[in-house]
């Protein structure tokens, strides 16, 4: 039973960086619905009657919000701008893009509402498990597709200690695999961590901010080898950095198909 609800989910997730698509059309959809329901409709009018599939208040967890210290406010501000740029040769709007973030990101590939009552429906997302804002990952990522590379506004809160006042080693580890397998996914589709080496420099206090930076290196048939320098917000401080290799997979291979 178990196998052919996997074997099911399989037929609904062809590769990551459609469920990516998905995740962001999704979201533009859902804004300008949002926009026309509070012209027309009231919310919950609309979710009763529309076919839509997917909830139109989906929280997108990269966006700002009221635990963001003014540094974190800036740094997101900078590469927010970036993305809403127009270069001045092409007049196309730039080639960062802000990547939304939600808690089951299953729940919003196609079919996905049912698959998400189906597939371990208590899953969420490690880094957005954590209903208190500011008390664990704030983070948002940007996506520069052309020059393969991604950065990662983080400020972690007061539940990832390690040594006291600052952040834990795991928790490091958790946005340095977050960032670079993002990168990987969308450079590559679907990918697993096979190996990730990382060198901390320096302790990072709680409640500050930090940039992730993270570039791909090179690929070899199906793996994908992705650095990362964690640093403070101007760059003059090395806390950690990281080297990591990531394999492609297909996704059957996590269902045993
Ligand atoms: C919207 C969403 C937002 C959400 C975005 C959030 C993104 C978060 C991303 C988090 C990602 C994770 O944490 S993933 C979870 C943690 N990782 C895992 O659990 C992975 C467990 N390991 C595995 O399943 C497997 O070992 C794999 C898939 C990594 C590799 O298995 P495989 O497919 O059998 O690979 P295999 O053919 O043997 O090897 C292929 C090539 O890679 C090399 N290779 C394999 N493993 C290693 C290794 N550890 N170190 C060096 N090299 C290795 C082999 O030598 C070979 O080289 P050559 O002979 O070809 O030269």
């Amino acid at each position: 039973m178990l196998r052919r609800c996997f074997q099911a989910a399989l037929r609904f997730i062809p590769h990551w960086p459609a469920l990516y698509q998905d995740v962001v059309s999704q979201q533009t959809v859902g804004k300008s619905l949002e926009i026309w329901q509070t012209a027309h409709w009231n919310t919950r009018g609309l979710s009763k009657m529309s076919l839509w599939p997917f909830s139109v208040k989906s929280r997108d967890f990269s966006q700002p919000n009221a635990s963001w210290s003014a540094e974190m406010q800036d740094v997101y501000n900078r590469y927010n701008a970036l993305c809403e740029a127009e270069t001045e040769e092409s007049g196309k709007t730039g080639t960062w893009r802000k990547l939304p973030s939600y808690n089951r990101t299953l729940k919003y590939v196609r079919g996905g509402v049912c698959l998400s009552k189906i597939i371990q429906s208590k899953s969420r997302l490690f880094t957005r498990n954590i209903k208190d804002l500011g008390a664990a990952f704030e983070y948002v990522v940007f996506l520069n597709q052309q020059e393969k590379r991604c950065v990662c506004v983080f400020q972690p809160g007061h539940l990832l200690e390690g040594p006291p006042g600052h952040v834990h080693g795991g928790a490091i580890a958790t946005m340095i695999d977050t960032v670079t397998g993002t990168l990987a996914g969308y450079l590559a589709g679907p990918v697993m961590t096979a190996n990730l080496n990382i060198n901390y420099r320096s302790p990072v206090p709680l409640g500050s901010v930090v940039v992730l930076h993270s570039a791909l290196d090179r690929v070899e048939g199906k793996k994908i080898f992705v650095s990362c320098r964690v640093t403070s917000t101007d760059e003059s401080k090395l806390h950690t950095e990281a080297t990591a290799l990531f394999i492609a997979f297909k996704m059957g291979y996590l269902f045993g198909s």
